[in-house]
């Protein structure tokens, strides 16, 4: 039996953007899926949606992994049970985070000496197949950890400060997200282009200030960046709402996270904000979720 665990992350620009190949800044937070997985006589998969052999509609990413892996290893008969402090469809990667988890626990039950670059190329495969269209970000940061530059994938400095999640509990399909800005990208490319450009932008102005701690420059970028997120539909009164409890109560900067539509915020805060910005958004009865940016990628769980 092996248990591996991988961590969900937030974008603090990027998301969208990234699909097509603009550059984002993207960070795993210490909120992890884990997976455990033993020999077994038939494929068995246990999750919160429920318990089901192979299944491409209620586990696609997961039974993609097994199926992937099999390429790898003999795999005839595996139980993988699931467990995730990450909300399902909520932009914080739960999808990145359940594969990449799910490859690397398999690939060492296995002994396939599959190394970190594959596990996330796999997972990235995985994750476009099932999505119609998906970066490398997610798994790529699920399985490294820290703050990552992407497609650069150059690693910035460890985020030191407090991060609040507002989750609007309201799920949502990345693969119908993406799909729609695909669709409004190709009804008004002069319009949706130079804004997708100028995220990618924001990423790049924003490297250094990440990179020296001053995260109010850093700040002022990503609320920006929250402003373009709804100018290309992927916004909604809910997450407008959350973003401007959390910056009202303090905190340095909120904005989408991930594909938007529902789902969660991300706001920066410092130790002594964090709470108050927390208060905010419970008082209008979303989830705060208190969290940082996490050093470690997929690792062995004992
Ligand atoms: N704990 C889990 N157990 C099994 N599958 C999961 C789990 N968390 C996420 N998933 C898979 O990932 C999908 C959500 O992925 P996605 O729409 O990209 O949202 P997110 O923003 O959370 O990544 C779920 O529909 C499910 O197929
Ligand atoms: C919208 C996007 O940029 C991020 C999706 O993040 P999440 O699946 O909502 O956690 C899609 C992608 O990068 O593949
Ligand atoms: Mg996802």
């Amino acid at each position: 039996m092996i248990t591996c665990s991988a961590p969900g992350k937030v974008y603090l620009f990027g998301e969208h953007a990234v699909v097509y190949g603009q550059s984002a800044i993207c960070c795993a937070i210490d909120l992890r899926t884990r997976v455990q997985a033993t020999k077994h006589d038939s494929i068995v998969i246990e999750s919160v949606l429920g318990t089901t052999a192979l299944d491409f509609e209620i586990h696609p990413y997961v039974s993609s992994v097994i199926e992937k892996m099999k390429g790898h290893a003999n795999i005839e008969g595996v139980r993988i049970q699931i467990r995730s402090e990450l909300p399902v469809g909520s932009g914080l990667g739960s999808s990145a985070a359940v594969t990449v988890a799910t490859l690397q626990a398999l690939n060492q039950l296995y002994a396939c000496n599959l190394q970190l670059e594959d596990i996330a190329n796999i997972g990235h495969t995985i994750e476009r197949e099932i999505q119609g269209n998906a970066s490398p970000t997610d798994t790529y940061v699920s399985t490294m950890g820290g703050v990552v530059l992407i497609p650069e994938r150059r690693k910035l400095k460890d985020l030191d400060c407090q991060l609040v999640i507002g989750n609007t509990r309201k799920s949502s399909s990345t693969k119908d997200l993406v799909s729609n800005v695909a669709q409004l990208r190709q009804e008004f490319p002069d319009i949706i282009d130079p804004i997708l450009d100028n995220i990618g932008k924001m990423a790049h102005l924003a490297e250094e200030p990440v990179n020296r701690y001053d995260y109010e420059t850093t700040g002022k970028l990503m609320n920006v960046n929250h402003g373009l997120l709804d100018a290309i539909g992927v916004g909604g009164a809910e997450l407008s709402a959350l973003v401007y409890a959390a910056r009202n109560a303090g905190a340095i900067s909120a904005k989408i996270t991930g594909a938007g539509g529902g789902g969660c915020i991300v706001a920066l805060a410092n130790e002594t904000s964090a709470s108050a910005v927390a208060s905010a958004i419970k008082n209008i009865g979303a989830e705060a979720i208190l969290t940082r940016n996490t050093h470690e990628g997929v690792r062995l769980e004992p």
